[in-house]
């Protein structure tokens, strides 16, 4: 069977206005989507270059495609079922900075270039001191972008509109705080300083689609339908939630909202962010370790099995509802939302892949409720606590586990003796950033847990449900 290329579609192309950092499955399932619905509306007629963050990437697998791929996009919307396969064509050309330098350079010139928006994963927005202006490319994504920045302020070109999408908060601050430092160290100058900090608009964004990648499990019989073998193609859910902080005249430049897409500008995200890291990327968080550990392997799997699914819900009810500082209804009603999108039937989310760098996303999406609920009940959460102990038992390490290795590290000395692990670990600064053994009865309640864990993550899970342990 031939490899997808432009006789499979009406290959139509349009200038490139975007500059793309990143090439992965969400960036493919996500902005590149959202370009090519645009398109088809004439909304915008633009395409996106594509920069390689780094030097192994997709750039020759899409030449081989004539940079098309099918986005397949699989689940219940508004209550319509959607199975759909949409060739998409906005990803004009990729350009490996490692291999041709000057071409990425070159995209200075360009004034219909007036927008960045990257994914590079959260490892991607970071200062690297040894970073240098003489490296072709610089090595990290900020340091490539400041040389490209630099390169366009000597031109005396406008600058740009930067959109990052890395699931990190408040990201375009922190991408545009980094830019300043290394345009600090490289000694670009003030006038440039002072051009970027008036001419580029860094937004602050956050994305909301869940994007599994390459359909492995259901390819040959996808390959048959579509005639065609595309090894680039992208499972996503119809659902999608784009909110950037930024000016109101970007509803102009990316007419996105008017092609039908739920994207939201505004001039405070925080809410959204709120709701979305606590509310769905919690409960993820929260049913990983316990669902691992009793045997489950998706979040499908999770949401179809009765202890689970109450596990869910009560988190999400009686723990986290509460404590976020948001209309209760607006959250009840997202919540529903979360609980139907983890049911889809069509979409294999595997816990292991959540699973990844589970700490540091407790800590974000998990731990700052449990203190709040801490505070506000002076009573810790039950389930919370729980999903907690699960968490210590998942670092002992009887799972392959993706952490940092100081996190592995900490875990497997902590664990040598079982008898002060919960202690050890909470007291541990450089896990935390805070003591953790100081918040009242916390040791105390997970080392409840962890013993009521060594009957298995269901017995435990049923336990705790019927409120057992803390009546
Ligand atoms: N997949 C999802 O459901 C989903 C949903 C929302 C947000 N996200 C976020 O998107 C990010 C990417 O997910 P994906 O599914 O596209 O992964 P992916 O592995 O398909 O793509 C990763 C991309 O990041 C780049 N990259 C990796 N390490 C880098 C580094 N150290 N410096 C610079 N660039 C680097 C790669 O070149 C590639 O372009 C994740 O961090 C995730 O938090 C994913
Ligand atoms: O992508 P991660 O690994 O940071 O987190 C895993 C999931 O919680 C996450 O991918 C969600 O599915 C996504 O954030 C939904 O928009």
């Amino acid at each position: 069977m031939k490899k997808l290329n432009k006789q499979h579609t009406v290959d139509q192309r349009y200038p490139e206005k975007v500059i793309q950092f990143g090439e992965g499955n969400f960036m493919r399932g996500f902005v590149d989507w959202q370009l090519q619905q645009m398109n088809q509306q004439g909304l915008f007629q633009g395409s996106a270059v594509v920069v390689q963050p780094i030097a192994q990437g997709l750039g020759e697998m899409l030449a081989e495609q004539d940079y098309l791929y099918t986005v397949l996009l699989d689940g219940i919307l508004n209550d319509q079922v959607i199975n759909s396969a949409e060739i998409v064509s906005t990803v004009n050309r990729v350009i490996n900075p490692y291999d041709d330098y000057q071409s990425y350079l070159d995209l200075a010139l360009d004034d219909q270039l007036s927008v960045i928006i990257s994914n590079t994963t959260e490892a991607g927005i970071q200062f690297l001191a040894d970073d240098s202006l003489s490296n072709q490319p610089p090595t990290s994504f900020p340091g490539k972008l400041t040389a490209l920045l630099a390169r366009r302020f000597d031109l005396k070109k406008a600058g740009f509109t930067i959109i990052p999408c890395e699931l990190i908060d408040r990201n375009g601050e922190k991408l545009k705080e980094i830019v300043l430092q290394y345009a600090e160290q490289w000694g670009l100058g003030a006038d440039f300083r002072t051009w970027l900090q008036t001419e580029n608009t860094f937004c602050c964004s956050l994305v909301d689609r869940i994007v599994p990648g390459y359909p492995r499990e259901d390819q040959e019989e996808l390959q048959s339908r579509l005639g065609y073998r595309d090894q680039l193609m992208v499972k996503a859910e119809p659902f999608l939630l784009w909110v950037i902080e930024g000016p109101a005249s970007l509803k102009d430049q990316l007419p996105l909202a008017k092609a039908g897409l739920n994207v939201v500008v505004t001039d405070d995200m925080t809410p959204y962010r709120e709701r979305k890291v606590h509310l769905l990327n919690g409960p993820h968080t929260a049913m990983v370790p316990l669902g691992l550990l009793a045997g489950l392997e998706t979040v499908e799997d999770v949401m179809l099995d009765e202890d689970f699914s109450q596990f869910v819900d009560q988190l999400m009810a009686e723990e986290i509802i509460p404590v976020l500082d948001l209309p209760q209804s607006e959250l009840i009603s997202y919540a529903n939302s979360v609980k139907e999108r983890f049911k889809n039937p069509f979409i294999r989310h595997e816990l292991t892949a959540i699973a990844l760098n589970s700490l540091s996303k407790f800590k974000a999406r998990l731990l700052p409720l449990l203190v709040n609920y801490q505070k506000q009940q002076h009573t810790l959460p039950p389930l919370m606590t729980l999903a907690l102990a699960g968490l210590i038992t998942f670092y002992r390490g009887d799972y392959p586990l993706q952490d940092d290795q100081h996190v592995l590290d900490t875990f497997a000395e902590a664990w040598q003796r079982p008898e002060t692990v919960v202690p050890a670990i909470f007291s541990n600064h450089s896990l935390w950033e805070q003591d953790l053994s100081q918040l009242p009865g916390l040791v105390e309640a997970v080392e409840a847990d962890l013993s009521l864990l060594e009957k298995g993550s269901r017995a435990a899970l049923q336990t705790k449900l019927r409120g057992e342990s803390y009546a």
